[in-house]
């Protein structure tokens, strides 16, 4: 057995433990500090735990198999690991070491040290238990550690325009991750919303004729409706014009006026509408051109309230020095380090010249600048609804976040001024700013400024939901630019979800209907001994989990594809068609046949359902499952073994149909609805003939 720790933060054990791959006997590990068994391996090979205290003791039953000798050896240890010490430990079980402090230390927990930089290294996961305040072990009222939510943002999109593919894709992968982090059995708190405060939003109402209030109305609800269509899991919408974010905002900058970090100054430079920010003339183009909307940038003076950046020069250095996962990917993390490097320049955080904004306290002539109010609506997202707006309220609610996920074009507001001004505010950072790529056309970003977008919408109504995931999360890789191309959307779509899973599924449950009544003759587990196809299955699983976790989900698709690949492949070289010809032991082996593939196909529907939520569904109900139970899947169903003898799966039926397939019929529906207009118009002419016919009789009998 291995155990090692994973990241050695003052204040959080990450440890992971996994076991050795051909022992499928090894039970799971008890965390003696946790005072509780904790669950199985989700696939019998690998535990992750992590944990709020800066050491562990891990006590483990594990039973060995005695290759040779067909037996089994019993075995306990302790392991004591200290988050003190780096360390990468290669335990076996049979060595013991214990500490008895550990079990004296009592309920309570430790205290921490506070420390400006507290995001931790490790993935985002990893990171979630980031402890930066003065604070405890979180307890329950029998002592046992909690779980602390995940919390991950979209950025909250600016309302000059409605959404585009661009805002789409963040929210989709997002909505992606949160789908994944519940699966692992986190409580996930998913935030998204809208940016509606400032100059951009006011320009864009005025141009419609409408007051900002309205616009920002119409266009929050185009959001909403765009993730319904998009099966987005959001758990919170925050709008950043919530009289509760006022109040919030107003609270967080009176904090930092406390802090001695605003003075009042002149400024004068080079202003982007679009991106809402002051520019440095060296990243302009030609032209004084901004890079990103290709818009030559004004001349502005303002009298300004200022933020000192520059005082955060080093502690933000030391962050991004000491947490290289603050930033991800790590190019990112490059580019904001040489940022930093650069040297921080103080920036204006009022707006003297914008009306639509939430005031400076004890200056009304000046908004706050929307980039802060932006900002804060991941913290105000946490207030429960029967709780007063206060800063502290909202922070209780589950800040840090534990990911923010975002365009590269927002990067340095979200990994320079944000975490700048969450240290002067004395709040803890978020655990990691994962910056994608862009969505580009003709190479340029596609953008509501520009104009250049693509809609989702349209998209959506001719591909439907799963293919318009699955695309964007599948071809592009996440934190690289991507273009769309039609061609390649229809290829992709079609290989993989409709040649690959859905005929894969529709083969298999018609020879199971042909041969066996529909019916599984043998539990998957017997049906799989020995064979190496299911070692190979939880393999692709398993690299499937560490891509989800480190964000990959091209190459988390990529690996979930794979296993129906080999499914048909083993289907191709198995021939399960010819055997039950045979009949015999060779119609049982071909009846095992189909519960092997039917069993990756149940994996693959779990795996695969944080991309494609409705195809996975539409899976599980082919294999014959109640309805509501695929709503209670966790990733632990990846482990091999639930299908069972004797389950009868359902009639089959394609589960998810080629685009030109989907397109036919579309057509073939609209000519239909066409047609039956017509004899519907035709028969309402008859009937207004009639009808007129009648009036014209009875005019005819009045008449007379
Ligand atoms: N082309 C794109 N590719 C990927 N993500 C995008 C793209 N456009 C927008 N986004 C997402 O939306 C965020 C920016 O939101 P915003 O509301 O400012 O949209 P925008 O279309 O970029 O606006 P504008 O064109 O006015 O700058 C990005 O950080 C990213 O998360």
């Amino acid at each position: 057995m291995a155990v090692s720790l994973v990241s050695t933060p003052t204040s959080t054990c990450s440890i992971s433990i996994s076991y050795p791959r051909n022992d499928s006997l090894a039970v799971s590990p008890r965390a003696t500090k946790l005072g509780r068994a904790l669950p199985r391996p989700y696939n019998g090979h690998h535990h992750d735990l992590i944990c709020k205290c800066k050491s562990i003791g891990i006590f483990t039953s594990h039973i060995h198999h005695i290759p040779g000798l067909g037996g089994y050896r019993a075995s306990s240890s302790m392991l004591f690991i200290s988050a003190t010490h780096s360390m990468d430990a290669e335990a076996s079980s049979s060595s013991y070491s214990s500490s008895r402090n550990f079990a004296n230390r009592g309920r309570r927990g430790y205290r921490h040290q506070q420390r400006a930089a507290s995001a931790c290294t490790g993935t985002p996961e990893e990171n979630n238990n980031n402890e930066g305040g003065e604070g405890e072990v979180d307890t329950d009222k029998n002592g046992e550690v909690m779980s602390l939510p995940f919390v991950l943002t979209t950025p909250l999109y600016y309302v000059n325009a409605p959404p585009h593919m661009g805002s789409a894709y963040t929210t989709i992968a997002a909505d992606a991750m949160a789908r994944f982090q519940r699966l692992q059995g986190k409580k996930v708190v998913f935030i998204t919303g809208t940016d509606e405060h400032g100059e951009k939003i006011a320009m864009a109402a005025a141009a419609k004729g409408q007051n900002p209030k309205d616009h920002c109305d119409r266009i929050a609800c185009d959001y909403q409706a765009l993730w319904k269509d998009l099966d987005i899991t959001y758990d919170k919408f925050i709008r950043t014009t919530n009289p509760c974010h006022e109040a919030i905002v107003k609270e967080f900058y009176t904090r930092i006026i406390a802090k001695g970090d605003i003075y009042h100054a002149d400024y004068e430079g080079l202003y982007c509408v679009n991106c809402e920010e002051y520019k440095d003339g060296k990243e302009l183009l030609e032209d004084e051109c901004c890079p990103i909307h290709r818009k030559p940038c004004e001349l502005r003076k303002e009298d300004n309230y200022f933020f000192s950046l520059s005082k955060y020069q080093k502690p933000l250095e030391e962050l991004l020095t000491a947490n290289p996962n603050f930033v991800q990917p790590p190019y990112r993390l490059n580019e904001v380090q040489s940022w930093v490097k650069g040297g921080l320049r103080d920036f204006s955080i009022s707006r003297a010249t914008v009306e639509w904004g939430i005031p400076v306290p004890n200056d009304s002539k000046q908004t706050i600048y929307v980039w802060v109010d932006a900002m804060l609506g991941y913290v105000s997202a946490l207030l429960k609804d029967e709780n007063e707006p206060t800063l502290d309220n909202a922070v209780a609610g589950g800040w840090p976040a534990s990911l923010h996920l975002i365009g590269k074009d927002i990067l340095r507001f979200h990994a320079v001024y944000w975490p700048a001004m969450l240290m002067s505010a004395n709040l803890k950072l978020p655990a990691t700013v994962f910056g994608h790529g862009f969505l580009t056309k003709d190479g340029l970003k596609m953008g509501k400024s520009l104009g250049n977008v693509l809609e989702p919408k349209d998209l959506i109504d001719r591909f439907g939901c799963d293919a318009v995931r699955y695309f964007f999360l599948r071809e592009i890789e996440f934190g690289n630019d991507g273009d769309y191309s039609e061609e390649r959307f229809t290829n992709i779509v079609n290989a993989h979800l409709a040649n690959t899973i859905g005929n894969l599924l529709n083969r298999t449950l018609g020879l199971l209907k042909r041969y066996c009544q529909s019916t599984l003759t043998i539990d998957s587990n017997s049906a799989a001994e020995y064979n190496p196809f299911k070692e190979h299955v939880m393999e692709l699983v398993e690299k499937a989990r560490l891509d989800y976790m480190n964000l990959s989900f091209n190459s988390a698709c990529e690996a979930v594809i794979d296993i129906a690949n080999a499914g048909n492949v083993y289907l191709d070289e198995h021939t399960p068609w010819s055997l039950f010809k045979k009949g015999d032991s060779s119609a049982e082996e071909a009846a095992k046949d189909l519960v092997v593939i039917l069993e990756a196909m149940r994996i693959t529907a779990v795996a695969l359902s944080p991309i494609v939520p409705r195809l996975c569904r539409k899976i599980y109900l082919q294999l014959g499952y109640p309805k509501n139970d695929f709503e209670s899947i966790s990733w632990g169903d990846t482990a091999w073994g639930a299908l069972k003898a004797g389950q009868v799966m359902a009639e089959p039926e394609p589960v998810f149909k080629r685009i030109e397939d989907l397109e036919d019929e579309k057509l073939k529906n609209m000519k239909a609805t066409k047609k039956s207009g017509k004899n519907k118009t035709k028969a309402q002419q008859q009937g207004t003939e009639n009808a007129c016919k009648l009036t014209n009789n009875m005019s005819t009998i009045t008449e007379f």
